[in-house]
Formats: C-alpha cells, sequence, structure tokens
C-alpha cells in the first residue's frame, strides 16, 4: 500500500539520520524530496507545496526541545505536517447502529458492506445486512453470498424495483439487530435520480452514519466526489476501498480529507477482512517505518514535557510563594538531565549556597531522606513550612524515624532557598532574562549570576 512513496520517505528520515548537522541546505534538499514523493503518490500539487513550505518554515524557524537532537526534531515536523493532511481521525462506536453506504458503481460498496458486517460482528454484535441496491440485479445475490460467509444475515426483496419500500420493510423487520448495514445503488455518476433515491432512503432509514464509498485508483477526483456527496446528502464519513496496489492512494486519500470529510476505514484487499480503521497517526507511523520513530516521537513527548514541568517549577519559584513542596521538587528535577537542571545550575543559589554539582551527585540519597520527612509532615506544614517550630520538629522525627538534627537541616536548607530565591526577584534584569531563556529553551545565564 502506497509502497513507492512509504519508500521515498523513509529514504528521506534516512539521510536526516545520516547528515552530519541539520542546515538550511538539508532542509531544503529534504523538503524537495518530499515534495517530489507526493507528487509521485498523486497528492494535489498545492496540498504538496503547501506541506512542504510548512516543513521548511519549521524546520527553519522552531528550536527542538532541550535535550533534542535537530536531526530528530526535523523528522518530527515531517511527520506531524504528513498527519496533518490526512485530517483528523475518526472513532467508530461500538454501539447499536444504523449504517448506509453511498457511492458510484462499481467503487465496492457491497464488499465494503460485507467487510464492515465482519467487522462489528467481530466485535460482539448482532448484525444485519439489506440489499437496497436494486439497479444492479445481482447485487442482493452478491450481498447473501458475503452474509452466508459471515453468518450474518441478509434482508432484501428479490426483483424489487423499488429501493425505498425494501428499506421501509428493512427497517421494522432487521430492527432487533445491534447493527444494520444498508447497501444503495450507484451509478455512473452523481445524476439527480441517484440524489433523490438517497435522501428518500436516508428519510426512511434515518441512519446514525452515511458512509460514502470511493475507490482509491481514481485518486485526486475522490475529493470532488467526496464533496459532491457531502453537499448532496450529507456525509459522515469516507471509505476508499482499493488502497492495496494503488498508486494514487494518496492522492484519494488527502484529497477527501482536504473537504473536511474524515476518512474512516480504508480497504485493502478483496477479501472481508480486508478493512482497517483509518488513523492518520498510524498510517504515516507506518509509511515512514514504525518503531523508530515512535521511540523518536515517545522522547519529544517526554521533553516537551519536562520543559511544562520546568516551566511550571519556575513560575512558582518567580511568583514569591516558595514551600518545601517546591523545594522537593527542584531537588528532583536537578537529578533529571533536562532543561531545568541547566536552569537551576546557572542559577545564583546554587553558586553562592554550598549545593554544587558534586552534592547533587549526592542528591539521591538525600532526595530519599527529605522525602521520608516530608511525608510525616501534615499538608499544612508542607504548604507554609513556617509553622513548623521545635514540638513539630519532634513530632516529624518521630514520624519519619530520622533525627530532628536532620529534620532542621531540611528546614534550614528551606529557609536558605528561600532567602535566595527572594533576593532574585529582586533582581529584574536576572527575572526577565530567566523568563526569556525559558521560553526560548535555550540556557546560558552567564553575565547574570
Ligand atoms: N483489491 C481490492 N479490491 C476490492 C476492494 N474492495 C472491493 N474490491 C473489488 O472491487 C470490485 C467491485 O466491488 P463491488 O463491491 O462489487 O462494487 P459496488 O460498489 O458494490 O458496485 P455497484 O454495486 O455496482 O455499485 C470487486 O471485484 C471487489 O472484489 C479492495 O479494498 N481492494
Amino acid at each position: 500500500m502506497l509502497d513507492s512513496l512509504g519508500e521515498s520517505l523513509r529514504n528521506t528520515i534516512r539521510k536526516i539520520s545520516k547528515a552530519g548537522y541539520v542546515d538550511e541546505s538539508l532542509i531544503k534538499e529534504v523538503v524537495r524530496d518530499i515534495q517530489r514523493a507526493l507528487l509521485r503518490a498523486d497528492v494535489e500539487v498545492h496540498l504538496a507545496l503547501k506541506l512542504s513550505k510548512n516543513v521548511e518554515r519549521r524546520a527553519l524557524e522552531e528550536k527542538p526541545p532541550s535535550g533534542m537532537s535537530h536531526r530528530d526534531f526535523l523528522i518530527k515536523i515531517i511527520y506531524e505536517e504528513l498527519v496533518a493532511i490526512l485530517g483528523k481521525e475518526k472513532e467508530v462506536a461500538l454501539k447499536p447502529q444504523k449504517l448506509m453506504l453511498v457511492g458510484l458503481y462499481g467503487q465496492g460498496k457491497t464488499t465494503t458492506a460485507g467487510k464492515l458486517a465482519r467487522y462489528f460482528h467481530k466485535k460482539g454484535l448482532s448484525v444485519a445486512l439489506i440489499a437496497c441496491d436494486v439497479h444492479r440485479p445481482a447485487a442482493y445475490e452478491q450481498l447473501k453470498q458475503i452474509g452466508e460467509q459471515l453468518n450474518v444475515p441478509v434482508f432484501g426483496i428479490p426483483g424489487e424495483k423499488d429501493a425505498r419500500k425494501i428499506a421501509r420493510e428493512a427497517v421494522k423487520k432487521m430492527k432487533d439487530y445491534q447493527v444494520q448495514i444498508f447497501d444503495t445503488s450507484g451509478r455512473h455518476a452523481l445524476e439527480d435520480d441517484l440524489i433523490e433515491e438517497i435522501k428518500d432512503l436516508k428519510e426512511i432509514i434515518q441512519p446514525d452514519e452515511i458512509f460514502l464509498v470511493l475507490d482509491a485508483t481514481i485518486g485526486q477526483q475522490a475529493g470532488k466526489q467526496a464533496k459532491a456527496f457531502h453537499d448532496a446528502v450529507g456525509v459522515t464519513g469516507v471509505i476508499i476501498t482499493k488502497m492495496d496496489g494503488s498508486a494514487k492512494g494518496g492522492g484519494a486519500l488527502s484529497a477527501v480529507a482536504a473537504t473536511g470529510a474524515p476518512v474512516v476505514f480504508i480497504g485493502t484487499g478483496e477479501h472481508l477482512e480486508d478493512l482497517e480503521h483509518f488513523n492518520p497517526t498510524r498510517f504515516i507511523s507506518r509509511l515512514l517505518g514504525m518503531g523508530d520513530l515512535e521511540t523518536l516521537l515517545e522522547t519529544a513527548k517526554e521533553l516537551e514535557l519536562k520543559e511544562e514541568e520546568a516551566e511550571k517549577v519556575m513560575e512558582r519559584m518567580m511568583s514569591g510563594k516558595f514551600n518545601l513542596k517546591d523545594m522537593y521538587e527542584i531537588w528532583e528535577q536537578m537529578a533529571k538531565p533536562g532543561l531545568l537542571q541547566k536552569i537551576l545550575y546557572s542559577l545564583p543559589f546554587f553558586k553562592m549556597g554550598d549545593i554544587d554539582k558534586g552534592m547533587v551527585e549526592e542528591s539521591e540519597e538525600k532526595l530519599r531522606k527529605y522525602r521520608i520527612i516530608m511525608d510525616s509532615m501534615t499538608y499544612e506544614e508542607l504548604e507554609n513550612p513556617e509553622i513548623i517550630k521545635s514540638s513539630r520538629i519532634k513530632r516529624i522525627a518521630r514520624g519519619s524515624g530520622r533525627s530532628e538534627q536532620e529534620v532542621r537541616s531540611l528546614l534550614k536548607e528551606y529557609n536558605r532557598m528561600k532567602k535566595t530565591m527572594k533576593q532574585m526577584r529582586g533582581n529584574r534584569k536576572l527575572m526577565r532574562a530567566l523568563r526569556k531563556q525559558l521560553k526560548s529553551g535555550d540556557f546560558d545565564m552567564s553575565g547574570f549570576t
């Protein structure tokens, strides 16, 4: 499925991974590669251009989260922009519902009705298929055979020319089935009588979902058809069939996504099990080569989270409110390599006080001890350590099994940090620089400390 697009994109990723460093010329080269690959996969020119422009702009302007290489960051941007052109994921609810399939001739509607029946049946719902395709005489027989294979009942009235009548009967007779799938007639084009028929069927069936079935081999035309059907009857999702072996699948997928109609499923073969719920993220991950990418994205997420955490702690420090819980959090951050560690090391209180890198190496032991002591403090004491006087110190020491001396040294450390924090707050220039640096992710406090 989209093998050559996948291969080109994977080559591009490899090129980035192997590059000595990411500079403008590499970015431009990569962007050109991606553009070419997308155009070959039939993705519409404007969309391909927009994507490559976005990649280029972001790669040149944005900075990777601290701890992430420029190479990995570029890969992440490419991944995100590719996912973006495929639109949002549409959930498939596993609940009782009526589905109506619409589409032109030979797009794979009847086969897809069978695939959907299998999908819901496998998930434990009772399913019925309803043959409302009165234009293609063999459609009912085809659906019946599929039903037999799946052990799913099929409702139809052989010889009946009025799809509305079949639908009316089916709504009554098949109402006890949890999922009712209505296959409807196609035409060579979206003609008025087809629109009328679908509108009437929609009125009678009152479907929860109207899925448009489109053949991937029509490429970008899929976008026009999706829009036309949507304007006519309002589709709630699109199923793109024959994604297997279609070089134009990229065009069909992106063109449909561009209309705003979500792609719900893709058909990946002639067999009934060849149906996949469409998830843009997973689809692109697979195209780009899943394993490595997943690790990279997880790391990126972690680093971004760390930045958020760092920002929270810094905000707290700058706010003038500083309690024992904050101190503990800072100690914890000191031990983790990353943005906050860099920030903390560059701050005056680590240079002025007796805390240095050597001590941080011992900090795990210290943290463990502090945690035990703090566990014996009340919420009020942690929030407002000033109230901890000698009787409380005795109680905390008893409760935590540590000496009173240790409790006192924790409090002493807290007071020292608090004092330095206050001094820092008085230094407007330093605070401004801190805020700025925190936003940019690059940390260099030399000149302020
Ligand atoms: N390779 C492949 N073939 C498919 C897929 N889905 C459907 N087909 C084939 O496409 C052909 C047409 O499918 P049908 O389900 O009969 O088409 P239809 O849309 O119901 O046709 P009408 O009833 O005429 O509208 C059949 O030969 C199917 O086996 C798919 O995902 N991959």
